[in-house]
């Protein structure tokens, strides 16, 4: 039986994706950007360690799965380490671990080695193994250290917007006079309009033909909210104004949703599940649609970690997204 180190796993989450933000911000300013393989190289490898660490001490008897806990298995070290990172938690013990914390300590690496950039994010997701022998996102919490912001799940159930925890508050959004902790709630998308946030090194080709076709008011009009597209007057013909949006992490995309700067995430052709299970937990408690390209419940703790494809946006957006997808063909086989 696992032993349960703390009463309220969803502050944890964004204590701790907050403190590695932190740590993060220290590591750009003391390694600076000349050397970028040496400033990604260092943020992964500082804020695994600090995770691995503090779960270990905070959460001892938890499982944890690191995107950069394989390199250890691999005996791989980063440029200028005198060791292999902490390895994660060995793969039978995770696969029969009643709670297996999900973590991406650097997610968005290359933005975090390009000065400037805010899209980068710390996930840091738990999962629990339920009495029938699935299994789901218990809690977990995104930190956007350069936007001063953790979106993290609450223990009342739903989702909370931290302002100041990551990083230092935007002075835009945050002051004296305004809360630090706000409820967190997908907003909904202007009719006729879909602002689709894609991957900026990796955006799939088909969210594009997809954009196209939505924007000729073309598919097949299976969507709740019509074919005039999301809270369109579902005109026959209509199209919805497509903005694809290219932003750097996964964290900082579904973020984005959520903030209400973009509408949809959509991405398929490779990931893993430290990528998303942070801020696919966020999303959900904060009342979004998040799935697989194709309609599928995203699944995590699995043997192997590769989670390739994801959908996050309003759930009035997504029938037509569903549909747009399957109509160019984007829908993986079985
Ligand atoms: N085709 C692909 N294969 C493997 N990982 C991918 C991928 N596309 C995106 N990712 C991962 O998903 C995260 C977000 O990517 P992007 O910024 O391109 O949207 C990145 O995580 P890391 O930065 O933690 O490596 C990236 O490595
Ligand atoms: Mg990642």
């Amino acid at each position: 039986m696992t032993e349960r180190a703390v009463a309220d796993d969803h502050a944890l989450a964004g204590e701790l994706a907050g403190a590695a933000g932190r740590l993060l911000l220290g590591v750009r300013d003391e390694v600076g950007f000349a050397d970028a393989r040496a400033l990604k190289d260092t943020g992964d490898l500082r804020a695994h360690e600090y995770l691995m660490a503090a779960l270990a001490e905070r959460c001892p008897g938890d499982a944890v799965l690191s995107e950069e806990g394989r390199s250890a298995a691999a005996g791989k070290r980063a440029r200028g380490a005198d060791r292999a990172p902490t390895g994660n938690t060995a793969d039978a013990e995770r696969l029969t671990a009643g709670r297996v914390w999900i973590v991406d300590p650097l997610d968005g690496t290359r933005e975090f080695s390009e000065e400037g950039r805010r899209d980068w994010a710390v996930h840091v997701a738990l999962w629990e193994r339920l009495p029938d022998g699935g299994g789901r996102l218990a809690a977990g919490a995104v930190a956007l250290p350069a936007q001063g912001l953790v979106l993290r799940t609450s223990a009342a159930g739903g989702a909370l917007l931290v302002r100041g925890e990551a990083g230092e508050p935007d002075p835009v959004t945050s002051g004296p006079d305004q809360p630090r902790e706000v409820p967190l709630h997908v907003p909904a998308p202007d009719a006729g309009k879909l602002r689709i946030a894609v991957s900026r090194t990796r955006p799939p080709e088909f969210v594009r033909l997809m954009a196209e076709r939505l924007g000729a008011g073309g598919g097949s009009g299976g969507g709740a909210d019509g074919p005039g597209g999301p809270g369109g007057s579902g005109e026959a013909g209509r199209g919805v104004d497509v903005e694809l949006v290219p932003i750097g992490s996964a964290g900082a995309k579904i973020s984005a949703v959520l903030l209400g700067e973009v509408d949809a995430y959509v991405h398929a052709g490779g990931q893993y599940e430290w990528d998303s299970a942070a801020p696919a937990a966020v999303a959900l408690a904060a009342g979004a649609h998040a799935s697989r390209i194709d309609g599928a419940p995203l699944a995590y703790n699995r043997k192997d970690p590769l989670l390739p494809d994801i959908l996050v946006c309003h759930p009035v957006s997504a029938p037509t997204l569903l549909t747009g997808i399957r109509d160019v063909g984007a829908v993986p086989p079985e």
